[in-house]
């Protein structure tokens, strides 16, 4: 598998402490790599300085292009990231914009590239041809997705209206409509139920093997993590305690030390 990703020594410091302190760690292309750990061991603060919210304090972090040579992104802005960089990201908390169709939030996820063929001009927005087929495009990649999740009968409804799973579904399809070549997701399981959490599971699956596509997955479900994940990285207080595939991961005493704490002294 090739690197797409290298996090080098990555820190970041807010007043006395160190949330993520010298992490390193790299992510395959066409594979799935979690990170793991317990709660406040660094992992969003990581993605948070993956994606442009978060400027580190030190360290580097080197994404491959598809076009060949390097960017690096711990000083890009967000907007870059995304954009330039083609990382994109879900949160923990729900981002839709509620009152919108469903539709409508992934045209508006796409926006980056209909502004561009509208030559930044009201002009264009009525007339250009680059316009009107960069619109075309947008709604096709919309409907493209919405159908691998389901989701197609529900295009003209609120999203907000949605039930909270397929919520989840459509932030990582408004996600995929950037077109990454690196997908984000923090928490994607979390308020999902078992049998909606193994569609879930699927459907990453899917996107690794069908689509080639890279995916960095912060989840505590540790079962799907488990069965998903080519390789898994485990933060504990900050720091790195583990870098391996899930088998190694699971028998790892660091690991099952971090989760389950000391053993009481007898
Ligand atoms: N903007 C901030 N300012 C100050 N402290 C922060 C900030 N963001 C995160 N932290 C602190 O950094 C530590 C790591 O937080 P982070 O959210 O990255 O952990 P996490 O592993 O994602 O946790 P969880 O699993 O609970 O989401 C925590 O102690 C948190 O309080």
């Amino acid at each position: 598998m090739s690197k797409l990703l290298s996090v080098e020594h990555l820190t970041m410091q807010f007043g006395g402490l160190k949330a993520v302190n010298d992490v390193s760690f790299t992510a395959s292309a066409s594979a799935i790599t979690a990170i793991i750990g317990p709660n406040g061991a660094g992992k969003t603060t990581v993605f948070n300085c993956l994606t442009g919210f978060y400027h580190p304090t030190h360290g580097r972090i080197i994404l491959q292009r598809e076009a060949g040579g390097t960017v690096e992104l711990q000083h890009l802005r967000k907007h870059q990231v995304a954009a330039r960089a083609k990382v994109a990201r879900t949160f923990q908390n729900i981002r839709l914009f509620a009152g919108m169709t469903v539709l409508e939030n992934l045209i508006v996820a796409q926006h980056n590239r209909l502004q561009r063929a509208s030559l930044f001009s009201i002009a264009g927005l009525f007339g250009l041809p680059a316009y009107k087929n960069a619109e075309k495009d947008a709604v096709e990649r919309a409907r493209f997705w919405l159908d691998r999740v389901g989701l197609t009968a529900s295009a003209d409804v609120p999203a907000g209206s949605l039930p909270y799973g397929q919520q989840r579904k459509l932030e990582i399809v408004r996600a995929l409509c950037t077109e990454p070549v690196l997908l984000c997701l923090d928490e994607p399981a979390a308020g999902l139920n078992g049998s909606e959490t193994a569609e879930l599971a699927r459907f990453l699956r899917e996107l690794r093997d069908e689509h080639g596509l890279a995916i960095l997955l912060i989840e505590h479900d540790m079962g799907m993590v488990m069965g998903i994940s080519d390789h898994i990285v485990v933060l504990d207080y900050g720091r790195k305690i583990a870098d391996a595939a899930p088998a190694v991961i699971k028998e790892d005493p660091a690991v099952i030390r971090a989760y389950l704490g000391e053993p009481e002294a007898a």
